[in-house]
């Protein structure tokens, strides 16, 4: 999402073409046409093809009065290219990358170990497999987060941040290595940190972990710090705070920073130049932020080429623009992320279900290690009354949002409807109706049946999942009782993977080519009297076998999350809750598994055509008896079907007005937190919240003869205080 600012005219030139000049001519990195590959060039061959071939990139070293903060945007193959700039992947030629800056004497006599890249580039990536894991911590499931026991090598945050991560350290290493203490506590306080100090790395939150490891990169005072989707799974406030925070690191001069990007994702507006990645590992657009945002802007018409072509007026940029989609570089789902355009997937507002049997009954829930609670530590109306910890219902039919700044507790409250908490069984909490443990003539729920009745996608199932599974595999686990037990399978299970797969085939299988027809003999299946497409009559085998020979390893981070998010549903549980499940995404993607949620396989893709048939589809999205969790800092990951949301409190520092806890219902049809103003309303601080939002009254109905009733459509509003917005 490029185009946030107004854009100031100028010649529309391709940036990668023009000549760059800085005032220093010694750079950090100097990359002159040159090609890279994985392997050795003169192996392999066809399996090993040049990665980003010819390319051009200078950066003058942070001392220089050039000011660079770049931003590199692009999918997948974005990946690679931060790879390249630390040094990795074989150049071709070899001197064509090279770090002049490096092995000047003010480095020599400044900072010897920066002579080395891998010292002098810091790189910190959060998402995928490596994201959660630190020097061995969060290693487990997140059950073991919660267990009491403390392994010798649950490292604390300052133990982390000080490199004292080893069991038998050097002498006089015991208490880590820090090259500058006063920098690393300025990191701590600015970063806000100090706080979490001595709490074991594997128990902080996602936003407390990505800030715990930027400050650990920040500490090594690098030339160069390279981020990779800096501002993922934050929330707002945290990715202001941060983003400011970079900013004044880089301003500083003695840091150099790169930040990436996906597509859709919105660019700081300090960020002063671009490179702009295409299909295949090809650079579209490179230069100052401004003029790729302006040549971006030229290619908007080539979304409606009919137009286009019927409009005499042309320029060099759309000329370029149209030899890159020629050339596949540039596709229009590609261009569509890049201008921030939404798609506009079906939406189907869901009936407020306020009748629906519960699922999940929270009386009192209060969450503490030690003297620290970290869920539940409120008071909230309960019948009128003020009750202390978290009171709530889910019934079947309601679509939840859970909201709260990074830290407040989300996944804390997750692991307590998953049973994956052991303070689960001593919580005040009835699960479809039957408490944990068993009480006098109810029977308490296993965590088998628990498991079965709730499809859950998060960061933390996506970084234990089995890489070794297949597609097939991995959705077939979602009937089984853990990851690699025997899935139960039936034929009707079977035709409902099937289905699941060849819907997802465009985005799942990266040989997919919907022009090419497989290499199926068809002459003897019988005529058919009407003309089909050939796809359609072919066995349903030869589109789905790709999800046998594929395993999840191979595919890519935003690929795996889309067979997460499959696997939460396929098995149509009760609860499906869905935890940053579709972070990481494309905006095309994001909006395709928003559809499918809601209208199942009749969901439409403008990535290819559909082959499957909508009348026979086997998931035609949730229904009235499934309930729905989301948990998000984005807005737009939000389905409008959510109706329902819960706001965590947190306090946000000095200054500011700390968030309570509050329970709402989106009033109206045109509320969704996927709007700006709804989205802007339910983080509101409560000074202005109650000011906006409504209490949810009593309505009465008149039923025959008898006295009037309190509408049972009301019944959680008034019993637990609910706003409307
Ligand atoms: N075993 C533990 N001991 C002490 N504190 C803990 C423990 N486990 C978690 N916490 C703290 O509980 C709080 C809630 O964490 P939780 O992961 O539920 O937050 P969250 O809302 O999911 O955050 P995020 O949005 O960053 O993922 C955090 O402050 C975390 O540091």
């Amino acid at each position: 999402m490029l185009l946030q600012s107004i854009l100031r005219p100028r010649s529309l030139r391709p940036a990668a073409f023009r000549l760059v000049r800085f005032n220093t001519s010694v750079p950090l990195i100097r990359i002159k046409d040159a090609s890279f590959y994985k392997q050795h060039p003169d192996v392999n061959g066809a399996s090993n093809p040049p990665m980003f071939s010819q390319l051009n990139f200078t950066l003058p070293p942070a001392q220089s009065p050039d000011i660079h903060h770049w931003a590199i945007i692009g999918d997948t193959n974005r990946a690679d290219l931060l790879e390249i700039f630390r040094g990795q992947h074989i150049s071709d030629p070899p001197e064509a990358r090279s770090y002049p800056y490096l092995l000047t004497d003010e480095i020599s006599a400044k900072a010897p170990q920066h002579r080395s890249v891998s010292n002098a580039i810091q790189f910190v990536g959060f998402n995928g497999q490596d994201s959660g894991s630190v020097a061995g911590t969060r290693g487990a499931y997140l059950s073991a987060r919660y267990e009491s026991l403390r392994e010798e090598t649950d490292w604390t945050l300052r133990q982390y941040l000080r490199g004292q991560t080893s069991l038998n350290p050097v002498e006089g290493e015991e208490n880590g290595i820090v090259e500058d203490e006063d920098f690393l506590n300025q990191v701590v306080t600015q970063l806000n940190l100090e706080a979490l100090l001595d709490m074991p790395m594997q128990n902080l939150s996602n936003g407390q972990m990505r800030r715990a490891r930027i400050a650990k990169a920040l500490s090594k005072k690098p030339q160069l710090l390279i981020i990779d989707e800096p501002f993922i799974g934050l929330d707002p406030a945290t990715v202001k705070s941060i983003s400011a925070l970079l900013h004044r690191f880089a301003q500083r001069g003695s840091l150099r920073l790169i930040l990436a990007f996906r597509p859709q994702d919105q660019v700081p507006d300090w960020i002063t130049h671009m490179m702009i990645l295409g299909n295949g590992h090809n650079v579209l657009l490179q230069g100052p932020a401004n003029d790729v945002r302006q040549s971006l802007a030229s290619w908007a018409p080539l979304l409606h080429p009919r137009k286009l072509k019927a409009s005499p007026v042309t320029s060099p940029m759309i000329e370029k623009g149209w030899e890159s989609i020629h050339a596949g570089i540039l596709d229009r789902v590609l261009l569509r992320d890049l201008l921030g355009l939404k798609a506009s997937p079906k939406t189907q507002l869901r009936m407020r279900a306020m009748d629906g049997e519960p699922l999940i009954e929270m009386a009192g829930v209060r969450v503490q290690y030690g003297d620290k609670v970290v869920l539940g530590d409120w008071t909230s109306e309960v019948n009128g009354q003020q009750k202390e910890g978290l009171h709530w219902r889910v019934r079947r039919g309601q679509h939840w949002a859970i909201l709260g700044a990074n830290g407040s507790g989300k996944t804390t409250l997750l692991s307590m409807i998953t049973s994956d908490h052991p303070q689960t069984y001593a919580q005040p909490i009835k699960l479809f109706g039957r408490p944990r443990l068993p009480e006098p003539g109810v029977p308490g729920i296993s965590i088998f049946e628990l498991q079965s009745r709730i499809g859950h996608s998060s960061p933390e199932i996506h970084s234990l999942f089995p890489r070794n599974l297949t597609i097939r595999g991995a959705l077939e686990s979602a009937f089984a009782d853990t990851f690699l037990a025997k899935p139960k399978l039936n034929v009707q299970i079977d035709n409902t993977i099937n289905s699941f797969l060849l819907f997802w085939r465009p985005e799942l299988d990266s040989n997919y080519d919907p022009s090419s027809k497989p290499n199926v003999s068809t002459t003897h299946f019988p005529v058919p009297h009407r003309t089909y497409a050939m796809d359609s009559i072919l066995p349903i085998d030869s589109h789905v076998n790709y999800a046998d020979k594929i395993t999840f390893g191979r595919l890519s981070i935003a690929q795996q999350r889309i067979v997460l998010f499959l696997r939460a549903l396929i098995a149509k549980p009760d609860i499906v809750i869905l935890d940053e499940a579709l972070s990481g995404l494309s905006r095309s993607e994001r909006d395709l598994c928003l559809a499918f949620l809601q209208v199942g396989e009749s969901a439409v893709s403008s990535k290819s055509p559909r082959i499957g048939d909508d009348k026979h589809a086997a998931f035609k999205g949730l229904t009235n008896d499934q309930a729905l969790i989301v948990i998000s800092h984005v807005p737009d990951e939000i389905p409008d079907s959510v109706r329902f949301f819960m706001r965590l409190p947190s306090d946000p520092g000095p200054g500011a007005e700390a968030l309570d806890f509050r329970l709402a219902s989106l009033a109206s049809v045109d509320a969704t937190l996927r709007s700006r103003a709804g989205w802007e309303m339910a983080w509101l601080p409560p000074s202005e919240f109650e000011k906006k939002a409504g209490r949810a009254r009593r309505r009465t109905k008149r039923m025959g003869s008898q006295k009037p009733t309190v509408d049972h459509e009301i019944q959680d509003p008034l019993e637990f205080g609910w706003w409307t917005i």
